[in-house]
């Protein structure tokens, strides 16, 4: 149950972030800037306008063409470090206005090496490949390592700044193992220096075989080095891609996860075993993976999830993409029925399952109980507070339920 001194409000610093691509949230003015200078070609009129339709997808199809538009503006910033750390530091404050106290946001360095190894995601077309600290006599060739120091530099100055806290996840991506070791050494060696997970991200479809051999030991070293690790699963695969990354896979975190709902009894297992669920909700749209669900019911799955109890954060995923904020995503849920109630459980439950050292954890949950006017950790019901037996089917309290109003998402209003 939760004690509020004063009514709950959104005020800065209260929202915790965990799923959110940077490379994924970058200001469609900041690509249009960029493209501009290099004199690479915009689509459409070359306006800002045709670009930031470009950039965004709007009917729900698959992952491979909700990826597309990546092809588009990545290139852009490929070996730039300069506007790397540009909008590294433009997502910081894109976060603070968003009233963020803690976020985790996620790339892939070696997506960003320069055009000597330009991989379009999309086709899987690869020219060459570098990997972590190779760089070439002339300098021209830039290392994994310094797009991180890169996108490392703007988070700092953009915290210093704005007083909104931000941490890396790197991810491998689906097709490409012959990065992931690079990542692994990666996230070890930056891992106090703002580099706090890792990740699997990408497309199956283009991965073709889906995982590798490589992956399955990549993620069982993370855990033996103490790397957390969270992946990305039943978005794009079923429920048991969030079976296989629990279990073979050693993921502490799911992102996305809709699928989970597919196998009821898998889905009452990761209920009771807490499992969190990065929860996306414009994007789930967007990328078929709600269209796409195996199941009789047409609610979406965050529904389901809040009204059991289970665990998960609220997530913005690819604001670039998706043309949303966060502020839009609670907007979208608020018409479901969300109340501040389960907000701030969500923002809660995200600070106990977020990938910060205890020390520096126990710090934002007490901001976080400050911004919301809550007097003592034992008042807050989060599934990682409280006693389990003491908890009833649900989410342990009245308060907690969702008034659901919109059940499904044919009636969704975006
Ligand atoms: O929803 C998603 N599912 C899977 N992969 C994604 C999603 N959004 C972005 N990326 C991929 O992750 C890379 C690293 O940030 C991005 O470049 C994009 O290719």
């Amino acid at each position: 149950m939760y004690v509020l001194h004063e009514p709950l409000r959104v005020q800065p610093k209260c929202r915790v972030e965990l799923h959110v691509h940077l490379d994924g949230a970058i200001r469609p003015e900041t690509i249009w800037e960029v493209m501009r200078k290099k004199q690479l070609n915009l689509p459409g009129d070359g306006s800002l306008d045709d670009l930031k339709r470009s950039l965004r997808v709007n009917e729900p199809r698959d992952l491979l063409h909700f990826l597309q538009p990546f092809s588009l503006f990545l290139p852009a910033f490929r070996g730039d470090l300069e506007a790397i750390e540009r909008f590294s530091f433009e997502f910081v404050e894109d976060q603070s206005k968003e009233s963020v106290a803690y976020c985790e946001a996620r790339f892939c360095p070696h997506l960003l090496l320069d055009s000597q190894s330009t991989i379009d995601l999309v086709n899987n077309d690869e020219t060459e490949n570098t990997v972590g600290d190779q760089i070439t006599t002339d300098g021209s060739n830039v290392a994994a390592k310094q797009i991180l120091e890169a996108a490392l530099r703007g988070i700092q100055k953009g915290e210093e700044k704005y007083n909104t806290k931000v941490r890396l996840i790197l991810c491998c991506i689906r097709g490409k193992s012959e990065w992931s070791w690079d990542i692994l050494n990666l996230c070890e060696e930056y891992r106090s220096r703002g580099v706090v997970g890792i990740d699997i991200a990408g497309n199956d479809e283009v991965a073709g075989e889906g995982l590798q051999i490589e992956e399955f030991s990549i993620f069982e070293k993370a855990k033996e080095k103490g790397i957390h690790r969270t992946i990305h699963a039943g978005e794009e695969g079923g429920w048991e891609s969030v079976k296989q990354a629990l279990t073979s896979l050693n993921a502490e975190r799911i992102g996305h996860g809709y699928r989970v709902i597919e196998n009821e009894d898998f889905y009452k297992e990761c209920i009771e075993k807490r499992v969190h669920f990065e929860m996306c909700p414009h994007s789930s749209y967007m990328t078929g993976a709600i269209k796409g669900l195996n199941i009789p019911s047409k609610r979406h799955p965050i529904l389901r999830l809040a009204e059991d109890g289970a665990s998960f954060s609220i997530n913005s995923d690819d604001p670039t993409i998706t043309g949303t904020h966060l502020s839009e995503e609670y907007e979208l849920l608020r018409k479901w029925g969300f109340n501040e109630a389960l907000f701030t459980k969500a923002n809660f439950e995200a600070a106990y399952k977020c990938f910060l050292p205890p020390e520096e954890k126990q710090e934002l949950l007490a901001e976080l109980r400050k911004a919301y006017g809550i007097i003592s950790d034992n008042e807050i019901s989060t599934n990682d507070k409280t006693d389990n037996s003491s908890r009833t089917k649900g989410s342990g309290s009245p308060s907690l339920k969702p008034a659901v109003k919109i059940a499904s998402w044919e009636d969704r209003t975006f």
